[in-house]
């Protein structure tokens, strides 16, 4: 029998033969070499055996570990867990060098198949640095909360002030809780315009909800489906399948995080009873655009929200367990108000160029404890290699914040909890020791949206605070001071661990001061 070759497109089987073979020689190849004289970062872990590694993102004192490792291993490590590849930067040059001097290379969000059949993977914090929506995103962000859009805000952060203080004058006990409504207000006044009445509230409770699910839930490495999405095929009534169970409830939580208070703030400027708000602005800019802006405000606020409640509430934790353990700093702020603003009134977000004291300890306690220890992670989007090591495209890579902001080198003592550190008068190097707010918000492109937001929001309440209140051990029931542990949670967002403390008005005149700040807030 007669074999013919078929020809395809007018060209024959042997064309084909040879364009394969130009292409191996001239492209893979030279990419294939190149790769190989590289090595990957070193992995602590050592090679795995079946792929797979638990889920350690967001374990509880993560970051502790990985520092130590890269004492062993160079500040940059990476390890596989499933199909995904993490590299962690764990220290302050590899970060400069990745995710700020090669920011273009470096700005994406990891994705995965979680993500997106919760439809997450369009939220701000989520959103692909290759989406053509991105700058948007980023553009709207910068006009509200950046340098000029702030000042529109820093009242809403002093109005919010008294009804934090004389919450904690009744009820010492909840102090986290009256911390998170005092955030939540403000955010939910700047965003959309809306006075939150109670903390029972009933749009903080829908969004808080959810917050608490993809916290817990969408960190990367936790679903098999994402080291093995052909799983999404398999039938939902199939054993292994309970995943699209959890994606189809979040899916729908998520919409209605976005959307309540959204519909409510546009119900409201249809009404013209709106107060101005970002939504309100970012409408009346945009009222001839298409639909697709107006999405694209909801997504920018709704994630506005859940990215600034968390974060500013673990950076308020973190300030009262240091006050409980460090009372000679606090007697310092405390005196430093005193002398500045005096009792006849309660510091402002204006007063801070004024209270350098009050200044450094509010960054200290950004440096002891970044909110987000291990920020939130990037993706690369080409093949890099940096200091002789390959950065596979589609890495997810972790800047170690926490690594950084105790590294000895940068802050000597970092244990030490100590605002005097950013003075270089009381450095007998005059070594000045980084600001930390240049970690602890993140990095190039997707450095944090409302940074200043939450700078103002973490100077103002501790300063009026320490007007108000001396913070103290809470005393046992033999009557003994109780010592909290300095030891904080696992999540993206982590927290000291729940502890006791008292807060006790420090004069009458402090507590008249409050009362009358309510007054005046109500009149
Ligand atoms: C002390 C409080 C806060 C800390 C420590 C903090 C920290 C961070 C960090 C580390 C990131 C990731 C940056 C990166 O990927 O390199 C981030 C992103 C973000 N933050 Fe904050 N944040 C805080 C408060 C806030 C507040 C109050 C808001 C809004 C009102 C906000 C809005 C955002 C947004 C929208 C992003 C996403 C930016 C993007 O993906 O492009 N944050 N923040």
């Amino acid at each position: 029998m007669n074999w013919t070759i078929p020809k395809f497109y007018g060209r024959s089987f042997d064309d084909y033969v040879i364009y394969c073979c130009v292409f191996v020689l001239t492209w893979l190849i030279p990419w294939w070499t190149r790769r190989r004289s590289v090595s990957l970062p070193p992995n602590p872990y050592g090679p795995s055996i079946f792929g797979r590694r638990p889920a350690i993102l967001g374990a509880k004192n993560i970051w502790k570990q990985y520092a130590v490792w890269a004492q062993t291993y160079g500040p940059v490590i990476s390890f596989r867990s499933g199909k995904s590849f993490f590299v962690i930067l764990n220290n302050a040059a590899a970060i400069h060098d990745l995710l700020q001097t090669r920011s273009k290379l470096y700005s994406d969000r990891p994705s995965s198949v979680m993500l997106q059949l919760v439809q997450q993977d369009r939220i701000f914090t989520r959103l692909s640095s290759q989406d053509p929506h991105f700058p948007i995103y980023r553009r709207m962000a910068q006009e509200e909360m950046g340098t000029r859009g702030i000042l529109r805000l820093l009242a809403i952060l002093d109005e919010n002030i008294p009804t934090l203080l004389k919450n904690l004058l009744s009820d010492d006990e909840n102090f986290s809780t009256h911390l998170r409504n005092c955030q939540s207000s403000s955010i939910m006044k700047a965003i959309y315009g809306y006075s939150v009445k109670s903390g029972d509230d009933h749009f903080i409770k829908i969004v808080e909800r959810w917050w608490l699910v993809v916290n817990a839930y969408l960190r990367p490495g936790i679903w098999l489906v994402d080291s093995y999405p052909i799983l999404k095929f398999l039938p939902r009534w199939m054993p292994g399948a309970g995943f699209w169970k959890f994606a189809s409830a979040t899916r729908t939580q998520t919409n209605e995080a976005l959307s309540s208070a959204f519909i409510w703030a546009q119900a409201e400027i249809k009404g013209g009873k709106a107060s101005p708000s970002f939504v309100s602005r970012q409408l009346a800019r945009h009222v001839d655009s298409s639909p697709e802006y107006t999405e694209i405000i909801k997504q920018v606020t709704g994630t506005m929200y859940v990215a600034g409640v968390d974060t500013v509430l673990s950076a308020m934790r973190t300030f009262v367990l240091m006050m409980v353990l460090n009372p000679d700093v606090q007697r310092r702020g405390q005196e430093e108000i005193d002398r500045v603003i005096g009792s006849d009134r309660l510091p402002l977000t204006s007063d801070r160029g004024d209270l350098p004291y009050i200044d450094a300890l509010a960054k200290e306690v950004l440096r002891f404890h970044p909110p987000g220890p291990l920020g939130l992670a990037h993706s690369v989007t080409e093949d890099d290699i940096y200091n002789g090591m390959l950065i596979p495209k589609g890495s997810i890579v972790v800047p170690n914040i926490w690594a950084v902001t105790h590294d000895k080198t940068l802050y000597p003592n970092p244990m030490k909890f100590d605002p005097l550190r950013y003075f270089n008068v009381q450095l007998e190097k005059k070594q000045l020791q980084p600001d930390p707010r240049n970690y602890v918000y993140g990095f190039g492109r997707r450095v944090c949206g409302g940074m200043l937001f939450a700078d103002a929001a973490v100077f103002t309440q501790i300063a009026a605070i320490l007007s108000i209140f001396t913070i103290s051990k809470e005393i046992d029931q033999f009557g003994k001071e109780i010592t909290p542990i300095v030891d904080f949670t696992g999540g993206i967002v982590t927290h000291p661990e729940d502890f006791v403390c008292k807060f006790t008005a420090r004069s009458r005149e402090a507590v008249e001061l409050v009362t009358a700040a309510m007054e005046n807030r109500q009149g």
